[in-house]
């Protein structure tokens, strides 16, 4: 079972209740952005109709309640990721900014010619791209860990992979495309045992089961709000202090200093050396709110519904003829992404679509890993806690209309 009262977690979803192309809409495309609970939309209006105003800075009790709001919501992302230190949790807009500050300040910092940053072959391209600028910067080299027929990842060429030049491995928790999920205790070991910091991309975990930061070892973790039923706009990076520490800012401003003259800046502590401008209060508070909101439903919950609800959906997937899985590894959220038969993806989406069921089409930001597949584009559903059986069902009814049309 779900692991939790399905019925009534589907009903905070305000969205999900309406018709599309005059059918029920049938939602599977959360690994592209989640829906949000009636929590986070309350939470937001209250804040910009009781407690909006700028933090920090203001001697008066808007300001005060604002920064109250604001810190809270830092202690809640915190408590969330069971990271040690509240100062180690970063708002920025989302999991490619948070990938962007540490390319930009630990990658331009010790990145040198001749050096190596390491990612894997199932990234997404915000985990690759950055990684091309600093090394192209730097005359640095780009290396990266195999994917076997499956999507898991090679763990046997990883430690030749870790050598002496590996300035940091760069690599996802989940794969946005395959769903398969990474050993990323096993890989923090790996590179700590030769002094090599890791950076995780947990755009596609945070969502579906719980993340333990100091338990992963991990030096940093990046994952967006929108993804996690809180607003857009609105990310984490998490660090460990002691790296955080030794890093320069990322950009300049208000909120990052201590003090200015013509001649010279002190800036700020962490986090808000990281921090410039006035930041996306609102954002924050919303995202607290979808944190709060899961947190009650429980992430342990979450997780034995995705874990459900994904056997339902592989064995429904399997049962259409002419549809063959891309990526069969093991996982444990709901992500599938599939071909049927020599149907464009793009064909199988605008069908579905017609039959109210959104999906996602194309190379998810992820070509390497299709060409990798040999595959131009894939058609993709991705599940959350609000997905329901019945939802399966229809995209299993959509995919047999697809097969009439096309097949
Ligand atoms: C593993 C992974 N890493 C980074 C990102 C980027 O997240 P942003 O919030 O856009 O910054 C994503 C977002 N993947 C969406 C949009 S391409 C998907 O449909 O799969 C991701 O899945």
């Amino acid at each position: 079972g779900p692991g939790f009262d399905l019925a009534r977690v589907r009903a905070d979803f305000p969205i999900l209740r309406q018709e599309v192309r005059g059918r029920p809409l049938v939602y599977l495309d959360s690994a592209a952005t989640g829906q949000k609970p009636q929590a986070v939309l309350d939470a937001l209006t209250r804040y910009y109709t009781h407690d909006n105003a700028n933090v920090h800075r203001g001697v008066h009790i808007l300001s005060e309640r604002a920064t109250q709001a604001f810190e809270d919501a830092r202690e809640t992302v915190r408590r969330f990721i069971h990271a040690k230190d509240v100062r180690e949790v970063i708002f920025v807009r989302g999991t490619t900014e948070a990938i962007n500050l540490v390319a930009a300040t630990y990658g331009r910092k010790h990145v040198g010619p001749g050096d190596e940053v390491l990612i894997s072959a199932m990234e997404h391209h915000s985990n690759i791209v950055p990684w091309q600028m600093v090394c192209d910067a730097a005359g640095a080299k780009l290396r990266v860990i195999p994917v076997d027929e499956r999507g898991e990842l090679q763990m046997d060429a990883v430690d030749a992979l870790l050598t002496e030049r590996t300035r940091l491995l760069a690599i996802t928790h989940v794969s946005n495309a395959l769903g398969s999920v990474n050993p990323i205790k096993e890989l923090v070991a790996k590179a700590h045992a030769k002094n090599i910091p890791v950076l995780v991309d947990g755009a596609q975990s945070v969502t579906h089961f719980p993340v333990d930061v100091q338990d992963l070892g991990c030096d940093f973790y990046a994952f967006s709000g929108h993804k996690l039923f809180g607003p857009t706009g609105i990310g984490v990076l998490y660090g460990k202090l002691s790296m955080l520490e030794s890093l320069p800012p990322y950009q300049g401003g208000g909120d990052m200093i201590l003090s200015v003259t013509m001649e010279k800046t002190v800036y700020n502590r962490v986090p808000h050396r990281f921090e410039a401008g006035t930041p996306d209060m609102a954002g924050a508070v919303g995202l607290a709110a979808a944190i709060r909101y899961l947190e009650a439903v429980g992430m342990e919950n979450v997780s034995q519904h995705d874990q459900w609800l994904l056997a339902y959906a592989t064995d429904a997937l399997r049962s259409v003829p002419g549809l063959k899985l891309v990526g069969t590894a093991p996982r444990k959220t709901g992500v599938l992404s599939f071909t049927l038969e020599d149907v464009h993806p793009h064909d199988v989406g605008t069908i579905l679509d017609q039959e109210g069921i959104c999906i996602r089409t194309g190379h998810h930001c992820a070509q390497p890993l299709m060409q990798r597949f040999g595959v131009a584009a894939t058609a993709r559903a991705s599940l959350a806690l609000y997905n329901t059986r019945e939802d399966v069902d229809a995209l299993v009814k959509g995919l047999h209309k697809v097969k009439e049309v096309f097949a």
